[in-house]
This record gives C-alpha cells, structure tokens and sequence, in this order.
C-alpha cells in the first residue's frame, strides 16, 4: 500500500521546456549580476567557494561565474549552482517575470492525494528554495500547502539508490510505502533498487515496452492503492 507521493519536477510535474527555456536563461543571464551583488553576503560567498571546491582550485568571482555558466550550458545538477539558480530566480518570481509551470493533471492529482491524507513529498536537482518557489508561485495558486517536504542533492544523487534509501528513513517510512514519479529512467531505477514503486511519465516520448516501470503520459495514468 502506498502511503507517499515522491515526485520529481522538470519533465513530470513541469514542463522540461519551462525548466531549459524560461528558469536556465534566466538564471544565465543573471548570474554575473547577482554575484557582484551578494558576493560579500556569508551565504553567497559559501556557495562561491562551493564552487571552488568542486573544481578543485581557487577562482575569483568572475572565474566561478564562468564556471556557473558552463555548468549551467550542460545542465550540471551540481548543489551550488542549483542553489544559486534558486536565488537568482526569487527575484523572477517576486517581480512576476514568470510564474511555476506545474500541468494540470498534475495539479488535480496532488490535489486529490492530498485530500485523501497521502503524504506529497518532492525530490528534484533544484535547491528546496528553488522547489518552494516554483511550487508558490503558479497558475494555480500557491501548490506548497500540498506538500509535506522536499528534497534536493543535499540528500544525494538522483540515480543513487542510496539518496532514497535516505529519503524514506528521513520520512520514517518504508520504501516500500513509496511511490516515485519522475521522467528518467536512471532515477527510476535507482528508486526502485531501493524498494520504492515508480512510475514514469512519459509525456512526449516514445513508451519503452521493455522497461522496468510502469510507464504513464501524465498524472491521470497512474494507478495504485494508496493506503
Ligand atoms: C526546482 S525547479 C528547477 C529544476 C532544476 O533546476 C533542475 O535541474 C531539474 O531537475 P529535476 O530533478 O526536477 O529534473
Ligand atoms: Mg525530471
């Protein structure tokens, strides 16, 4: 029986094109800005030298923008750049220069798992603040009373079993409990090999009759017991 919904973001609540489209650009054009601005705030300077740390040598601060904006070209889920994106999109929000795109079939579901007492948590490579944001800010409302918490690389790699092994012990369920919703197989994967159930939305792309997971084109398609 299924007690907990754990959903990634881009690609299943989301569009994958409101994430490469709207958030990157945005947090691409931004970012040498933001920096030279909150370069000398604790938090910022932390993530900065994060940055430094991951690539293994000391950076100025126009260094470690270069390297953001790299990591950001190839879609690097690496934690200080996901926490700076995080940031840099606050201000997007609170200026209504975008707001979170979540599909409404999504929205419908939540809304009804969480009517019926199950437990909604989220687990994407943008920061929690990041999560909070999008969430807060949609075409539906703020989502974020639906959800009981979120996660982020701060509890591992999406396509490491041991980040939902981590997930489920900090929940204080089963994994078993667990039913994960994401796009990627590799994330799939990973959560099942910790013994959750999955489900993959396959909204554009071609469904793999081969595959390990129950494959759905959007929230409507999922079916379980919830408990
Ligand atoms: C929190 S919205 C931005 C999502 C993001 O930055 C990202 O890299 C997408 O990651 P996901 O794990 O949701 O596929
Ligand atoms: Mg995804």
């Amino acid at each position: 029986m299924i007690e907990v919904v754990l959903t990634d973001i881009e690609g299943t609540t989301s569009s994958l094109s409101f994430v490469k489209d709207v958030l990157f650009p945005y947090a691409r054009q931004h970012m040498a800005a933001f920096v030279q601005a909150h370069a000398d705030e604790a938090a910022v300077r932390c993530l900065l030298d994060d940055v430094a740390a991951a690539v293994g040598r000391p950076l100025s601060d126009g260094d470690a923008v270069e390297q953001l904006l790299r990591w950001i070209d190839e879609d690097r889920k690496i934690t200080p750049l996901k926490a700076l994106q995080g940031l840099i999109w606050e201000d997007g929000y609170r200026r209504g220069d975008f707001t979170g795109h979540v599909y409404e079939d999504a929205v419908r579901r939540l809304r009804e798992w969480h009517g019926r007492g199950v437990r909604l948590y989220v687990f994407s490579s943008g920061s929690v603040h990041a999560q909070k944001l999008l969430f807060g800010h949609t075409a539906y409302g703020d989502l974020t009373p639906l959800f009981s918490g979120y996660f982020d690389t701060n509890v591992g790699a999406k396509q490491d079993a041991e980040s939902y092994r981590c997930i489920a012990k900090s929940i204080a369920v089963p994994p078993q409990s667990v039913l994960f919703l994401s796009d990627i197989r590799g994330e799939l994967d990973a959560a099942q090999a910790a013994g959750m159930a999955t489900a993959w939305l396959v909204r554009d792309g071609d469904v793999d009759p081969a595959a390990a997971h129950s494959q759905v084109r959007d929230f409507d398609g999922i079916a379980c017991e919830f408990g």
